[in-house]
């Protein structure tokens, strides 16, 4: 691969259409910068309305042409299963970049994102062979079902895990047969960039697959507003969820929206503490808390309310922050320097509104370049209060008590948001009760984030709409055509 990463140096990035890399028709560039040192990282082609509508027209007339759309299955398999073991192949190299774009933990990008990605392509690769198409008689006629691929498809990713969500739709997508745009993050768009030349390699045909860089006010606006658009899937904010499926609305193009979320981790008196305190700290501080499905808000049962808060807090202080290219650093810089803002401004808030701070609460003194934050905890928190209903998106849960398991299912339903959720107790009946209680799209026992690729992965209430994963993916990205004949 001899794109972005040449001697660990960062190449500046292009937009990826029809097989190629090409400059912004303005010519124009902007900067990304690494969050460890906020330092330039490279220059990225600043796309526009004009880019994205040629991306969309070169989409749209390779999927008219049939060439991917109706190539035998067979072969497009073996065309993303190639995807998948290039991209295993030059994991390193994706990996740092990732990990130097978006400030993570090189460890978590080497360890999990990058060959996540690989298996989202060897999953959907592999499943779109045994796609059933139902087949019915009756009455003298046959009706049979087609799943055709639905179109062009604008694919729009957040900052937090470009890679690995980004592959999530695109492989499911193409899978189905159908033609892509992509728009990864402005604040982290260098990992995508590089997936244009692995397609190249792996002989996807020019034009199936195409990556524009540049804002969402008028990239992403385009691909989700754009009549030859035919799916969308995005990932982000809720509000921004909205704009998308507003002007979606005017050309009547479906959605698939996953968005955020501030999701209850229930620690029940009768938990193994320890491994709930283990569980606990992964679902807040991975990803630096960048995370939609963090538990962000730790309610525990008032019997162990306190020895959950020591056993709780002695684990952080051991939470190295640091270097993200170290490989014994587990927690890195967040995103950009506005985004550290709101986090400490959080905590502040926090504070004023009554919640005690057990540990962090301010920007690492040791390491002023980067945007690194303590990890935090803050306590006695009420959930009526802000820290407790608005996504932080950083190391910041916040710990509620609670008495009973009917005050614990109350207290993770009120909110505006329904993603996820995660119950400890070792009463697997109670586990149940709670678990079908919880207006949420993904609830965990005992763990957390542990995924099947198989099954429906989504949200409910602000936190999206829809369902992709397994069949779900290809519920999504296909048309259901019932073909009836006489006999
Ligand atoms: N439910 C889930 O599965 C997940 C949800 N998330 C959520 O994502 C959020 C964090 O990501 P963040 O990047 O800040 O989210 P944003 O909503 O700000 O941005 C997401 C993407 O949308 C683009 N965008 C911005 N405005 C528009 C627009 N008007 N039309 C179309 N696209 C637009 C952005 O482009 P640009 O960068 O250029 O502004 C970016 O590519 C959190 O809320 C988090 O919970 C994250 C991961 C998983
Ligand atoms: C620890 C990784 C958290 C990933 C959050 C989003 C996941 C999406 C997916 O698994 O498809």
């Amino acid at each position: 691969m001899k794109g972005i990463v040449a001697n660990q140096a960062v190449q500046d990035a292009k937009l990826f259409i029809n097989g190629e890399y090409v400059d912004a028709l303005s010519g124009e560039t902007f900067d990304t910068t690494n969050p460890a040192t906020n330092k330039r990282l490279a220059s990225v082609a600043n796309g526009g309305i004009e880019d994205a509508k040629w991306a969309i027209d070169v989409a749209q007339k390779t999927f008219a042409s049939g060439i991917w759309s109706r190539m035998p299955v067979e072969e497009r398999s073996r065309i993303l299963c190639k995807i998948a073991d290039l991209i295993m192949e030059n994991v390193d190299k994706i990996a740092y970049i990732e990990t130097l774009d978006v400030g993570k933990p090189i460890k978590e990008s080497r360890g999990f994102d990058i060959p996540r990605a690989a298996s989202n392509f060897r999953f959907f690769a592999e499943m779109a062979k045994y796609m059933v198409h139902e087949h019915f008689d009756m009455s003298g006629h046959m009706s049979y079902v087609q799943y055709a691929p639905a179109g062009v498809t604008s694919l729009i990713i957040p900052w937090n895990l470009p890679f690995m969500q980004m592959t999530w739709k695109a492989s499911a997508a193409l899978a189905a047969g159908n033609t892509v745009v992509i728009k990864p993050a402005s604040y982290t768009p260098l990992s995508a960039v590089l997936l244009g030349e692995i397609a190249n390699e792996a002989g996807l045909p020019p034009g199936v697959l195409n990556i524009l860089t540049g804002p969402g006010s008028t990239v992403g606006n385009t691909m989700a507003s754009h009549p030859f658009v035919r799916r969308i899937s995005f990932v982000g904010e809720s509000n921004t969820g909205k704009t998308v499926m507003k002007n979606a609305a005017d050309h009547l193009i479906p959605v698939s929206l996953e968005l955020g979320g501030k999701s209850a981790n229930i620690v029940f008196s009768d938990a193994d503490l320890d491994e709930a305190v283990a569980g606990s700290i992964e679902a807040i501080y991975r990803n630096q808390g960048e995370i939609c499905l963090a538990g962000s808000r730790i309610l525990v049962q008032e019997e162990i309310y306190d020895l959950f808060l020591d056993k709780f807090v002695c684990a952080v202080k051991k939470i190295k922050v640091g270097d993200p290219t170290d490989e014994s650093t587990d927690m890195g810089a967040l995103v950009s320097k506005e985004h550290l803002k709101t986090v400490d401004d959080y905590v502040q808030i926090g504070i004023e509104e009554g919640a005690k701070l057990a540990y962090g609460g301010k920007p690492v003194v040791d390491l002023p370049e980067g945007n690194f934050y303590e990890p935090t905890v803050l306590y006695d928190v009420d959930n009526k209060m802000r820290v407790a209903q608005e996504e932080i998106f950083g190391p910041v849960p916040v710990i509620i008590p609670f008495k009973t398991e009917m005050d614990a299912i109350q207290i993770a339903n009120d909110s505006i948001y329904g993603l996820a959720g995660v119950v400890w107790t070792n009463d697997l009946r109670r586990a149940q009760r709670v678990t079908s209680q919880i207006h949420a799209g993904l609830l965990w026992i005992n763990c957390w984030y542990y995924r099947d690729l198989r099954t429906p992965f989504g949200g409910a209430k602000a936190s999206g709409i829809g369902r992709e994963g397994g069949r779900h993916s290809f519920d999504f990205y296909t048309e259901a055509k019932t073909i009836t004949m006489k006999k």
